[in-house]
């Protein structure tokens, strides 16, 4: 039973190992440094910007560098609502200081769209000479402003030349250490200055060939080893024969001591030989579960988004191989091939004991042959029930507080009793036919034995063969087989493999190519949704039908409607989890599905319905548990979401760790913390489903809050909700009814609609009633 838990279980590296349990939040404002001249001409900023980072570096290592330069480095970020003073030099449009400037600040640029450094807009700041736009700080600043103007407001990368939106720095960011190796906490210096990445392209079927072709290269070099051990355990019946037809007739002292120290030689070389290609055989297991393991764990990710959730046991088809290629019985299909030598030798003793050996060797092959059809199909349902047993046990751990509170144990290990006593019911009649076929193999092999020493006697007896010969070939009989009979018994090990490796394959080979999208401009948040239709496989339900909507950069949106109407469906579409059958959802007019998904997921956020937390620190979940999350910007989620009080409040506050049921927070802080989630790394589109469903009113007002501050940062944001008390500070309102648009538009025109007039805000009909 132990093998059932133990081969089940996965888990997710720690984040703790990577942090180190994590350091306390470093949260020094040095983004709020002013600096002359840091606002000069953008166009050298983009020139400069590899350099700066390079001297990021530096400057880190060397504060009283930061000291020097005049920065009021203490200000906490809690005061970033209060205004600052524009810098003095900012208008000044001396190029050398700009990158001075630059160089010792490397957060100089302000972080595009975040609520904390919009709050403390710095105009002076944002605005160079040249007329670029270096900033978003004049977002609150209604100036008119030219489309590329625009976007470079809300892309801290992008500089006004447009160089860096191509991805200028994204390589070189990718490349660079990890900003928060070991401190648990970041560099606490604000975020990169690239916080996007461009998704290296995914070819699983390339990534698959270069995996088997050096699985072949090592196979081939074991192969010339086990060749070399072969011909070397010749060695010993060779010296049997020489010492009793040869030594012992001529009683030479000389030919018994050179025999000796040859045969010794040649078992010393066939024993380290055989230990070599046992050492290949496990690097090549190793590299086998190296090189495949991520790419087998990335496209079981991608294909369970339309999969039946078994994609991950793929993992275990992986380790079943990686145990095949350290078995013994691997071993014995390597020794098979040069089975046809050792009955060659036997031929040459006498061709009558070479007949008998291979009329044997055709015995246990047809054995082999009868045994993979008598145990193939037992062996394929025990597996099949043992898959539905680990399934089981898989749901029972995810539902381990409903199974003790609702005292059902006894109920769940009958269930998976009932499949795991199925499973060991066919391994018992699989296994039965493999030891009576093993059996049999192992009487024919001894018979054959006993039948060559029998038939050698009686050939030296007629005078053809001597005594020694018939040792000899007895003995090289017996290596013939050996092999034969080990493939023989791990007959089944090998279909197994098979097949484990066949669905590896089909897995890998099915895989979309995941080609390199072109690295876009990040996302102003414009959504166009256009006829949506959702039809589940497998079904004719209708769920999502003919959606057409559009909504601006900034558009705050709230979806409403009965149960079972279609709005996470409707949610899950617009963040891509939910592919639609026809229709299409677009940000910034691009299809998301042409996205890179890398950006595409960094300049969205999504809160779904049953939230759920990586088991981690506080941080790693606001963060998505990427390495190169900054301090600053899990602070800043923390903040828009309205749960950094709630967290300082906590012993071990932004470090205290969640376990994978989110203990040990409430369900209502648990859905705030996923809400900071959704907010983190100023994303363009948000996507709440149901946020407040655990929310008491103070959670309640915070949440209104955070949508308005979004709002303010021009963050686009669809919440889909059953309670009246979030319309008050929405935009647009959509009714779903059925799967279809019932009522889109203007609160006030929906609300009136719905309502009547002058009646805020609305009794929704249905559950949230
Ligand atoms: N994969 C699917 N297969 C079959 N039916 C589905 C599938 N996904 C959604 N549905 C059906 O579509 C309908 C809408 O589901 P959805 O979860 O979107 O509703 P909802 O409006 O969010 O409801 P609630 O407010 O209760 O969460 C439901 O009747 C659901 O059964």
């Amino acid at each position: 039973m132990s093998i059932v838990f133990s081969s089940r279980r996965t888990r997710f590296a720690s984040p703790l190992d990577r942090h180190g349990g994590g350091g306390p939040l470093n949260l020094e404002p040095r983004d709020r440094v002013a600096k002359p001249n840091e606002n000069n001409v953008s166009n050298t900023a983009s020139r400069l910007r590899l350099t700066r980072e390079m001297q990021l570096a530096d400057t880190e290592s060397n504060p009283e560098s930061v000291d020097q330069s005049g920065a009021p480095s203490a200000e906490p970020v809690a005061r970033a609502g209060e205004p600052e003073t524009p810098p003095q030099a900012a208008t000044n449009p001396d190029g050398p200081g700009q990158s001075q400037a630059e160089q010792k600040d490397p957060m100089s640029q302000p972080r595009a769209g975040s609520p904390l450094r919009r709050a403390s807009s710095q105009p002076a700041q944002d605005k160079d000479p040249a007329g670029g736009d270096t900033g978003v700080a004049d977002a609150d600043t209604p100036d008119c402003e030219t489309a590329d103007q625009s976007t470079a407001r809300m892309t801290p990368s992008a500089s006004s030349d447009g160089e860096d939106r191509m991805g200028t720095t994204i390589e070189a960011k990718a490349n660079q250490p990890l900003l928060r190796p070991g401190t648990g906490g970041g560099d606490g210096k604000g975020p990169p200055q690239t916080f996007h990445k461009r998704t290296p392209p995914e070819d699983f079927q390339k990534t698959l060939r270069t995996s088997l072709r050096a699985i072949w290269r090592n196979l081939a070099f074991v192969l010339v080893l086990t060749c070399a051990t072969n011909v070397l355990i010749l060695a010993i019946p060779i010296y049997l024969f020489q010492i009793s037809d040869r030594v012992l007739t001529s009683r030479s002292l000389d030919t018994l001591i050179m025999l000796t120290a040859i045969v010794a030689g040649a078992v010393i070389f066939q024993s380290a030989f055989d230990a070599v290609r046992r050492f290949m055989l496990m690097r090549t297991a190793v590299e086998v579960a190296a090189q495949l393991g991520a790419p087998v764990l990335s496209a079981a990710a991608h294909a369970s988004l339309h999969g039946n959730g078994r994609e991950y046991q793929t993992l275990g088809d992986l380790q079943q191989v990686r145990g095949f290629l350290v078995s013994g019985t691997l071993i014995s299909f390597l020794d098979v091939p040069f089975a046809p030598l050792f009955i060659l030798m036997i031929f040459l003793v006498h061709p009558q004991l070479g007949m008998i050996v291979v009329t044997t060797a055709l015995i246990l092959m047809v054995i082999a042959l009868v045994n993979q059809k008598m145990t193939a199909k037992p062996f394929a349902k025990a597996n099949q029930a043992q898959s539905l047993a680990n399934q089981h046990l898989d749901s029972m751990s995810r539902n381990s507080q409903i199974i003790n509170a609702l005292a059902m144990i006894p109920e769940a290990v009958r269930i998976w009793g009932r499949d795991t006593a199925q499973s060991l019911t066919w391994q018992v009649k699989a296994q039965d036919r493999n030891v009576i076929f093993a059996a049999i193999s192992r009487a024919v092999r001894l018979l054959t034995q006993i039948g060559i020493l029998g038939w050698g006697a009686f050939l030296a007896l007629q005078g053809e063969i001597t005594g020694g010969m018939v040792i000899a070939a007895s003995i090289i009989a017996g290596r013939a087989f050996a092999p034969i009979e080990g493939s023989i018994e791990g007959w089944n090990t090998f279909l197994l493999t098979r097949g484990a490796f066949a669905r590896i394959k089909a897995l890998l080979s099915n895989s979309a190519l995941q080609y390199e999208k072109l690295r876009l401009p990040r996302p102003e948040g414009r959504l166009d949704v256009e006829r949506l239709l959702y039809v589940p496989g497998g079904t004719k339900r209708v769920v999502l039908n003919g959606i057409t909507f559009a909504l601006n950069p900034g558009e705050t949106l709230a979806i409403i409607g009965n149960s079972g109407a279609g709005k996470t469906t409707l949610g899950k579409t617009l963040v891509g989890s939910v592919l639609p059958t026809s229709g299409s959802v677009r940000l910034d007019l691009m299809d998301i599905r042409n996205w890179d998904p890398r950006q595409f997921g960094e300049s969205i956020g999504y809160l779904p319905q049953d939230v759920q937390l990586f088991p981690g620190t506080i941080k790693d979940n606001i963060g998505r548990m990427r390495a190169d999350a900054t301090d600053e910007q899990i602070h800043d989620a923390a903040v828009l979401a309205d749960v950094h009080n709630m967290i300082a409040t906590l012993p071990q506050g932004y470090e205290t760790v969640v376990t994978a049921d989110g203990s040990p927070l409430s369900g209502g802080q648990k859905q705030r913390i996923a809400l900071a989630r959704a907010f983190f790394g100023n994303p363009r589109l948000v996507v709440l489903d149901e946020p407040n469903s655990n929310l008491d009113v103070a959670g309640d007002k915070a949440l209104a809050l955070a949508i308005e501050q979004a709002r303010e940062s021009k963050i686009t944001v669809v919440v889909i909700t059953q309670k009246p008390t979030l319309l008050s500070v929405v935009d647009k309102i959509m009714l779903l009814t059925d799967g279809r648009v019932a009522l889109f538009g203007q609160r006030e025109q929906v609300l009136e609609q719905l309502n009547g007039p002058r009646q805020q805000p609305p009794e929704i009909q249905g559950k949230g009633d």
